[in-house]
């Protein structure tokens, strides 16, 4: 069997019993999959909702808190525990985990981009299976992922996964409000249209985040990386292993459009961006058609304040075509703007390598 690199992302809604606690009924079947997946020789990754879940009661509230103190300290203390249950349970088929905790400021600056890539292959060439979660705990109330299927998502583009998996508690994407008698499951969708987004309803199960919204939201952001999607559920030993082989139940996300990003260009899809730049219909042509660099001479204007290294997204005209890392300052490219090559005595030509580049 070829070896593939899996993102498991199992949310609150299959983690938890009708209470909100943790079930563990549920948990051991997860790790039970999860284990015949790695013993099928896969890397495999978990993102793991629960921390709030397994913590709130000890806390002494006396149901899944709402405020984002409350949640940060159930998951304060749950955290803990959810990974001591996972790695008890691991270590009965001989798995060691790592815990992971990660934040949006991750995936937005370039030095713990690259080191969170490091660390996540010295993991997975040492035969760990990483856990990861939102780290609640830190994480400041603009900035939270809030639910985990973003991060997922952004987990496996870093890591250049095969294969995302959304585990949640429906059989998948129906084509309206899933509790209309009249609703249908969507098999398989080979992109996610704005028009899916605004079926899919952001309302969500009971002690869940986020809806269906948000785990079509991070599809297509793990699309864009080259992953392929199954969002559904599934039951026993043998459920992800089916999932793999087509047999899953819920919706496969996926097509060949687009090839698998290397780690830089990774980093420049999906870090915040610091500007724009308006470029001509020359310029837009010589690096979105012939591959070429991004001069000066086809920038007419810019908007933000930005350094040497930062990523900014480009528009021609109105529409915005890519993104990439600038080798000029803001202050820099005011003075080059629009100007000709042979006119410019800045050691670096290119506004934005083509190594640097990155079409939407
Ligand atoms: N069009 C839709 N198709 C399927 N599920 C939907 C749709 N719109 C909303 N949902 C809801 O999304 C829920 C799953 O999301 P969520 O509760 O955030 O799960 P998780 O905890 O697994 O992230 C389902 O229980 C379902 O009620
Ligand atoms: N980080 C939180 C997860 C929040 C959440 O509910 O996410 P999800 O299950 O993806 O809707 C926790 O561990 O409780």
């Amino acid at each position: 069997m070829e070896k593939k690199r899996i993102v498991v992302k199992i949310g609150s809604s299959s983690l938890t019993n009708s209470k909100g606690e943790i079930d563990h009924d549920k948990l051991f079947d997860h790790i039970s999959a999860l284990a015949v997946l790695k013993q099928d020789g896969h890397d495999v990754l978990l993102v793991s909702s629960g921390a709030v879940a397994a913590g709130f009661r000890k806390l002494g509230y006396p149901s899944r808190p709402v405020t984002l103190k409350g949640k940060q300290a159930a998951a304060a203390v749950g955290q803990s525990l959810l990974i001591q249950y996972y790695s008890e349970l691991f270590s009965q088929h001989q798995i060691t985990t790592a815990q992971i905790l990660l934040t949006r400021t991750d995936f937005s600056k370039k030095d713990r981009y690259r080191n969170a890539y490091a660390t996540f292959s010295e993991l997975l060439e040492r035969g760990i299976l990483p856990i990861i979660n939102e780290n609640d705990t830190v994480s400041v109330s603009e900035l939270t992922f809030g639910d985990n299927d973003m991060l997922s998502a952004l987990v496996s583009g870093l890591i250049h996964a095969d294969h995302l998996i959304i585990l949640t508690d429906i059989n998948g994407l129906y084509d309206q409000n899933p509790e209309n008698p009249n609703a249908k499951q969507i098999q398989k969708l080979s992109t996610i249209t704005d028009e899916w987004l605004k079926l899919a309803s952001s309302s969500s199960s009971k002690f869940g985040t986020g809806g269906m919204q948000s785990k079509l939201l991070a599809a297509r952001t793990a699309l864009k990386a080259g992953v392929k999607i199954f969002i559904g559920n599934g039951e026993g030993e043998k459920k992800l292993t089916d999932i793999l082989e087509g047999l899953g139940d819920g919706t496969y996300i996926g097509n060949n459009q687009y090839p698998p990003l290397p780690t830089p260009k990774q980093w420049i899809s999906f870090t915040e961006v610091s500007g724009k730049l308006y470029i001509d219909k020359g310029a837009a042509e010589a690096i979105l058609l012939n591959g070429k660099s991004l001069l000066p001479a086809g920038v007419y204007k810019f908007e933000g304040i930005f350094f040497k290294g930062d990523v900014v997204e480009v528009y021609c005209h109105k529409e915005l075509v890519g993104r990439g890392e600038v080798r000029y300052s803001s202050d820099e490219l005011a003075l080059a703007l629009g100007k000709r090559t042979n006119e410019i005595a800045a050691s670096s030509v290119e506004v934005i390598h083509r190594d640097k580049w990155v079409k939407v």
